[in-house]
């Protein structure tokens, strides 16, 4: 009566960090892979591969076992060739369907396929160039409230919060057409309180997510789950509005009843022009075959996924850029002397404007190499999303590139349907065979050639199936992902990344904090937590103190 043997025993991997002796349940390895596990996840792919066999949370012992994949041949079957096979976890869609409804992330299959048809096209290069100059008013904003910050304080300020404002109010304008003046703390806004405090509600109950699905529909007392609740009701209440408005005005209806703006919000229709996301969408949506139009539900469901999806990742990635640039002002003064000569050749360059007040147009924006080799390096390195799951849902064989260092002789894994795959993009990035001996450093002139150009970038997608690559949509890197499911905001972000950083760097240049011994530790928490260490903070609560000055002759390489 023996357990017949799993198909997955003969990949390596490590043993459950504890179980309780004598009893079949494990506690598994999620403590060290989610829990402040920078080193431990890039151990895991050094010690034993790019495909390990790790235990899960509470799993019944030898049941439970899952598959941590950063190998790059293995992630493009999942993202790519057996995507079908591939899905996200039960889970991760109910949970999505109860907080967004029907958007990207709450969809699987063909009716997700169709969602994307309509909504790949709404994030072409022609939109984002369109919508560039719309939002450097935001940029500018965030700009002069630091440089006021600054005058008014100390010279320390915590840049976090208001890269993270910053970042609320861009995808809100970008995708809604709507400002909700989150850049100012002294106004409040319902929608936006609730976007903002959904990403620490969601991440408290990463442990439990689970559960997620069953404590939304109860009353459970769990104060983390009645603070979700009571954000999924302000954020349903507030998107059916807006999309009742904005469908009003698309079709030419005018202000709708019971439609007044709410408290610290505002329609920005008219400087917009139909260029926020959710027109588009709605108008590519008018003109679309009977059989391809997605339904209202749908429509709804995507205002926000979108906003929700681009707004946390986005900040995380700011915030830590300019710590690196604050570490590391060599980089930052060449970086800011290519803004200048950028911005002095630039087309929006009037006789009698500073130089610094001038918005890069997006080809230009784009077109600035050592700014694109940060930005690109600070995403390699540091991906904001580090770990993403798939369950497999048929036996299937995942070959490998590199067979783990303990089994050469292993060039495929037999996995049977129902396992678990954890994606370790934070490893992808950082796989030695793929980027290079040099792998784990912040290099930005991998990106650039002798002559300081950008590298140009290959078709990745051609070559990713050898192995040699990954399928990453973003210069071959995982951290926006690949296939079907890849992340359709990329060029959404690198251009706000972009963007902010022009416009910061022109006004405003960045130390870390003077006090002796006070420094950010960035935590790897599946997402990037940058905290402060006692004694100068708790070693908890995600902050990034920088001091913060106006831009002087010396800031720049001549
Ligand atoms: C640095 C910033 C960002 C990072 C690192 C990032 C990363 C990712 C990743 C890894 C995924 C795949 C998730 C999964 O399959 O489980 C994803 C999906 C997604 N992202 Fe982003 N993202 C960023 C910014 C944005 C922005 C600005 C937007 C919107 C404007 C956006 C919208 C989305 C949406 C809607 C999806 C779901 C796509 C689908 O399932 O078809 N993201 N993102």
């Amino acid at each position: 009566l023996r357990r017949p043997r799993s198909p997955l025993a003969d990949v390596p991997g490590p043993e459950s960090d504890h179980w309780l002796k004598g009893t079949l349940v494990t506690f598994g390895n999620y403590g060290r892979i989610f829990q402040d596990g920078w080193d431990y996840n890039l151990q895991l792919q050094e010690k034993y591969g790019g495909v390990v066999k790790v235990h899960a949370l509470l799993g019944v012992r030898d049941a439970h076992k899952q598959l941590y994949v950063s190998d790059p041949r293995a992630l493009h079957y999942i993202v790519v060739k057996e995507q079908h096979i591939y899905t996200e976890t039960d889970m991760f869609i109910m949970g999505n369907k109860l907080i967004f409804g029907d958007g990207l992330i709450s969809t699987l299959g063909a009716q997700h396929k169709k969602q994307r048809k309509m909504l790949n096209p709404v994030f072409s290069l022609a939109n984002m160039r369109d919508l560039l100059p719309v939002i450097q008013p935001i940029a500018d904003s965030l700009a002069s409230i630091l440089l006021a910050q600054r005058r008014a304080g100390p010279r320390e300020i915590n840049v976090l919060p208001w890269m993270s404002r910053g970042a609320l109010e861009y995808i809100c304008q970008a995708a809604l057409g709507y400002s909700f003046n989150a850049l100012d703390p002294r106004r409040t806004n319902a929608y936006a309180e609730a976007i903002q405090k959904l990403a620490p509600s969601a991440l408290r109950l990463i442990f439990i997510r689970p559960f997620v699905p069953l404590f939304l529909r109860t009353r459970f007392p769990l104060k983390a789950f009645q603070d979700l609740r009571g954000v999924v009701r302000a954020m349903d209440e507030a998107s059916r509005r807006i999309f009742r408005e904005k469908k009003a005005r698309l079709a030419g209806v005018g202000q709708v009843k019971g439609a007044e703006a709410e408290e610290g919000e505002k329609d920005l229709g008219d400087r917009m022009r139909g260029r926020d996301i959710m027109s588009i969408m709605l108008n590519a949506n008018m003109s679309s075959e009977e059989s391809e139009r997605l339904s209202d539900e749908e429509l709804l469901g995507q205002m926000s996924t979108i906003i929700f999806a681009g707004f946390e990742t986005t900040s995380t990635a700011i915030s830590r850029i300019l710590f690196i640039l604050a570490s590391r002002p060599d980089v930052q003064r060449k970086l800011r002397s290519e803004i200048r000569a950028a911005k002095r050749a630039s087309g929006n360059h009037t006789e009698g404007t500073r130089w610094e007040d001038v918005g890069l147009g997006y080809d230009e924006l784009m077109a600035v190499p050592y700014l694109d080799a940060v930005v690109r390096e600070t995403l390699r390195v540091y991906p904001p999303t580090s770990l993403l799951a798939r369950t497999c849902r048929q036996d299937t064989t995942l070959p490998l590139a590199h067979p783990p260092p303990a089994r050469p002789e292993l060039a495929a894994i037999p996995v049977p349907a129902g396992t678990n795959v954890i994606m370790s993009l934070l490893c992808a990035n950082h796989n030695k065979a793929v980027w290079g001996a040099d792998a784990d450093e912040w290099r930005p002139g991998r990106w650039l050639t002798e002559k300081g150009e950008r590298v140009p970038l290959s078709d990745v997608q051609e070559e990713s199936e050898s192995g040699e690559r990954y399928p990453g949509v973003y210069a071959s890197m995982m951290t926006f992902l690949g296939g079907g499911r890849a992340c359709i905001g990329f060029k959404f972000a690198e251009m706000e990344i972009k963007q902010v950083l022009a416009t910061l760097l022109s006004r405003m240049a960045f130390a870390l904090p003077s006090q002796p011994g006070k420094t950010v530790r960035w935590k790897m928490n599946g997402l990037q937590v940058p905290v402060v260490e006692p004694p100068f903070g708790d070693g908890a609560t995600a902050q990034v103190p920088l001091e913060v000055r106006r831009v002087a002759a010396g800031d720049f390489l001549d």
